[in-house]
């Protein structure tokens, strides 16, 4: 008996061990005779490096090793920038015999620190490899290089009136790859659903080198295990994308747009099932921002979107889209909408207004996606993504202020302001709490894993749409049961025995 109970815990710890992650001690650092290996790959203008011969300067990798918000340090020495997936390919494979470490890294616009290199892990840039393949105006598919900037890729398929199925603030810089790589949500989520819908085929270098060809443009196939899914929001850890092939809907006729001032968050929940009867199949965006956020946003010149007097004490504000065929007749159902809210016994809300313009339209939407950057001037924003029931947004902002509160530290010397705002129509809540000053570890104790035990309590996800980088890896295990880590584990050590694929981020050390 005693033996047998030995020998499954020895089994047991086999097993783990079978599955376990190389750490970075197993990994190399570049030397001068790499840089001389790359430089048989790559052009020399293809390669950064601080080490001789090419003595590039620090400042000179700046852009791939500090993140957008300037939060992530990364230390990398090296940076190379392929343009095509066979160099992508040699590189990883040399890579792969060196065991030198590797960060895939498009836009760098990541919230989560995924595209940063922990441990002098070279930077493989995607960003030249940025070349639209092919565009079918029939069926929609785009097919790009994984470097492709989002705008540039919408700016492309306008001419043929079609729309990306995603849209983020980033748009101007973030790239296709890494948007596919965090499985990115953002503004068109409701409307066009996740990237597990909507990427039809990749290509992806795999961490031995091999080019992994899915690069289908077929809206059906039912072929067995649907590969390229696994590498949706996989972060790089399993491979690079370096090729994809998007489903992308055609431009709706008209986009119209309203902005709400609600007295009480306990009004949203109603609003939102309001909203969707009136405007049914045209609703295409409805979006959060408690009063905290709106105030930033007027503070730095985002608004003013509503009249203050009629805004009053709102303590929330909804932004409806609609995507529809005929501009007039959407404007008039916002009208309606509008006139019934305003009008009924009890209203919801205090106020509204209707975009008149294509200028108006836009800057209703400038002040819910400029939030992230006003974040920014503020000072350092602790961020946190989170999938939440919808009747819990407020209360989880409320909660982390009264917990900053009772400890002494909200205003001017720790948080300064805590905010939510967000894609309600998805669930999907942004907690972001400032701190003006700095980070600081006690400030970060305060919120972690408080925020976490709280988001697992009503069963939701630590990360709903930025990813889990760096930042999160110690966290997963609130979204994630112990067997669906194993078999993350099991899936990385299948695919990447050696840990070189941007380690250190998604999953955990063991
Ligand atoms: O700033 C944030 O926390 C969220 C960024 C982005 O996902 C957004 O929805 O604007
Ligand atoms: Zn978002």
């Amino acid at each position: 008996m005693f033996s047998l109970v030995r020998g499954s815990v020895c089994a047991h710890l086999a097993r783990r061990h079978a599955h376990s992650i190389p750490s970075f001690t197993h990994l190399n650092a570049v030397t001068h005779d790499d840089l001389a290996h790359f430089a048989k790959i790559l052009p020399p203008n293809a390669i950064l490096s601080t080490l001789p011969p090419n003595l590039n300067s620090a400042d000179d990798l700046v852009p791939y090793n500090v993140d957008w918000m300037g939060k992530y340090h990364g230390q990398a020495t090296t940076v190379l920038r392929p343009r095509t997936t066979q160099q992508v390919s040699d590189i990883v494979k040399f890579c792969a015999s060196r065991r030198i470490g590797i960060v895939p890294q498009c836009g760098n616009t990541g919230l989560v620190g995924g595209s940063i290199s922990l441990q002098k892990e070279i930077v493989l840039s995607l960003g030249a490899m940025n070349s639209v393949r092919s565009f079918d105006p029939v069926s929609g598919v785009l097919a790009a290089d994984a470097g492709c900037i989002l705008e540039s890729l919408s700016d492309y398929i306008a001419r043929y009136n079609h729309i990306m199925p995603l849209d983020l603030g980033a748009k101007g810089s973030c790239q296709i790859g890494g948007n596919i790589s965090t499985n990115a949500g953002g503004l068109r989520f409701l409307r066009y659903g996740s990237l597990h819908g909507t990427v039809l085929g990749l290509e992806v270098v795999l961490p031995d080198g091999t080019v992994l060809d899915q690069l289908s443009t077929l809206r059906k196939d039912n072929t067995g295990y649907d590969l390229k899914q696994l590498f949706i929001g996989a972060e790089g850890t399993l491979g690079v994308i370096t090729g994809v092939s998007i489903l992308t809907p055609p431009a709706p006729r008209a986009s119209n747009n309203i902005f709400l001032a609600l007295p009480h968050f306990k009004n949203v929940l109603p609003l939102f099932q309001t909203v969707k009867r009136q405007l049914g199949e045209i609703l295409s965006a409805f979006e959060y921002i408690d009063r905290t956020a709106y105030d930033m946003g007027l503070e730095h010149g985002l608004g003013p979107i509503l009249n203050p007097d009629e805004v009053g004490d709102a303590q929330c504000f909804v932004l409806a889209e609609t995507s529809g065929g005929n501009h007039d007749h959407d404007s008039e159902k916002l009208n309606n909408l509008l006139e019934s809210l305003m009008s009924a016994d009890e209203p919801l809300i205090y106020t509204g207004t209707l975009s008149q313009s294509p200028g108006q339209f836009a800057s209703l939407w400038a002040l819910r996606e400029g939030l992230t950057e006003c974040l920014q001037k503020e000072g350092k924003p602790y961020k946190y993504d989170l999938s939440v029931p919808l009747a819990e947004f407020q209360n989880v902002v409320d909660a982390v202020r009264a917990r900053l509160i009772s400890k002494g530290l909200y205003g001017d010397h720790g948080i300064t302001k805590v905010m939510g705002y967000g894609h309600v129509g998805d669930g999907n809540l942004h907690l972001n709490a400032i701190a003006k000053y700095g980070y600081r570890p006690e400030l970060e104790a305060a919120l972690e894993p408080f925020i976490y035990e709280l988001v697992a309590s009503h069963k939701g996800s630590v990360s709903a749409e930025h990813g889990i980088g760096s930042m999160k890896t110690s966290a997963l295990r609130y979204s994630k049961n112990d067997v669906s880590i194993e078999w993350m584990r099991k899936i990385k050590h299948v695919f990447d025995p050696l840990n070189i694929m941007n380690p250190g981020k998604v999953l955990p050390s063991v």
